[in-house]
């Protein structure tokens, strides 16, 4: 299988692009499999600029062609938060109990048709020496008053897609998988997948 980098240490963002980069018979590698791969410090305030972060970074140590995700979830009633601080909403230790707790308490007294949310994704997509580019996608639903599921990652627990009574974390991955930010900004990326030349085999 031709195999492709995703620039994340994230494992729940690892193992789906596993999944859904193996329906292209693309093998994911993310950098939780690589030997000696720094943290990258994600100074940026925007998804785009995070995601360029990663992917242009890790694009120039491995002189390879990356992939990074920068994602995260945005609430109405929180004027777009926790959006590009999703993961460190509750602290540098990246809880995401402590993060979905956090989020119910601000949510608190908001009534269910005010707690619309989405998630979004945002790849870029790095070949070296040439220029980034970048797909978005995302998945609109709203916040649960309570955490419920095992399934998934992050506030997966919180989040109803539109169209559905469970929450993300109550989906199995290949139902989440067919609707999620991710998997919609990989749609985007679709037809670049076949004319970039983004894998390692062809190095
Ligand atoms: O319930 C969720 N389902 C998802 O599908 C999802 N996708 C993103 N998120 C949240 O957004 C942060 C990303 O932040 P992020 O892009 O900086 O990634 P990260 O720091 O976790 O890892 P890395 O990829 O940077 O190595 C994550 O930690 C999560 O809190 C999700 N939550
Ligand atoms: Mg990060």
């Amino acid at each position: 299988m031709k195999k492709i980098i995703i620039a994340t240490k994230n494992k729940g963002k690892a193992k789906e692009f596993k999944e859904l980069f193996a329906a292209y018979e693309l093998e994911a590698i993310s950098l939780n499999e690589l030997d000696n791969i720094p943290d990258i410090e994600e100074t940026g305030t925007t998804f785009k600029e995070n995601a360029a972060l990663k992917a242009e970074q890790i694009a120039s140590l491995l002189s390879l062609p990356v992939i990074a995700d920068d994602s995260g979830l945005m609430i109405d009633a929180l004027d777009g938060r926790p959006g590009v601080y999703s993961a460190r909403y509750a602290g540098e230790d990246k809880s995401d109990e402590a993060n979905i707790n956090k989020v119910l308490a601000e949510l608190q007294s908001v009534p269910e048709e005010e707690r619309t949310a989405r998630f979004i994704c945002v790849l870029a997509v790095t070949i070296p020496d040439s220029v980034t580019t970048y797909y978005t996608g995302y998945c609109h639903g709203k916040i649960a008053k309570a955490a419920v599921g095992d399934y998934g990652f992050g506030y997966d627990p919180i989040f109803i897609p539109d169209g559905y009574e469970q929450t993300m974390a109550q989906l199995t991955a290949e139902e989440k998988n067919a609707i999620s930010h991710r998997r919609n900004a990989i749609k985007q990326l679709e037809t670049n997948l076949k004319k970039q030349d983004l894998f390692l085999d062809n190095r």
